[in-house]
């Protein structure tokens, strides 16, 4: 950490960056006035690597671009008889084979088993080491069931449920959801930082 923000002193607001309308759609319900932030649609390179090491490097790539503080995440669906796969590359899996080819993919196998996981990257400003918050929320792919306006929503049922992400309220998504238990850890780090943005920093 350098500069003003190792003081806790942003020189703007945090900027959320995705090119994915529903994923703000669910950040901006979660954290509703707990963080301040604002958002910019960018499609940012789709990476290869571990997903932790994707998230980072994604949020290096916004805050340069950005410019200021930025917050990006990076969502998997890790297939367990798959070993992880096709974890960070779900998008292009999701793209071309739909929800029918996702089911697919485990046909051969008896473990259906999968979980969804959300890392959020944290840089506070351009050459600043990213922080990662992880949340992981266990299930198994089933055909699809539900709404198919977000993603594999409708494929991924949660342990501890009969509905699809897809099928179950918005709400109750949020409680459990990857990205919820990602954005639990990033509210707890913005409560201990308190960071200030600068009184001239758009808020
Ligand atoms: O600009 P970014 O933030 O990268 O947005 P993206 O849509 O490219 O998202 P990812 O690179 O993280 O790829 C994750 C894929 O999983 C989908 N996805 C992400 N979160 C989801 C969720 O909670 N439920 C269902 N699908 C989800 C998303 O639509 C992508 O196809
Ligand atoms: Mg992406």
């Amino acid at each position: 950490m350098s500069g003003a923000a190792a003081a806790g002193v942003l020189p703007k607001a945090v900027t959320f960056v995705t090119g994915n309308a529903k994923k703000l759609e669910e950040v901006r319900a979660i954290l509703g006035s707990s963080i301040p932030f604002q958002s910019l649609k960018l499609d940012l390179p789709e990476l290869q690597g571990e997903p932790e090491d994707i998230s980072k490097e994604k949020a290096r790539m916004a805050a340069s671009q950005v410019n200021g503080p930025v917050l990006v995440e990076d969502t998997c669906l890790c297939f367990n008889a798959l070993k992880g796969l096709p974890g960070p590359y779900i998008k292009w899996f999701l793209e071309k084979t739909g929800h029918e080819g996702l089911n697919n993919l485990l046909v051969a196998y008896e473990d259906k088993s999968a979980f969804a996981m959300c890392i959020f990257s944290l840089a506070l400003g351009p050459g600043e080491e990213p922080i990662t918050f992880v949340g992981k929320t266990m299930g198994k792919i089933v055909p699809a069931r539900g709404p198919a306006d977000f993603g594999w929503d409708p494929v991924f049922q949660p342990d501890g449920f009969d509905q699809t992400y897809a099928e179950m309220p918005k709400s109750v998504k949020n409680q459990i959801s990857h990205r919820g238990k990602a954005l639990s850890l990033v509210k707890e780090h913005f409560a201990a930082a308190n960071y200030k943005v600068q009184s001239d920093g758009s808020a």
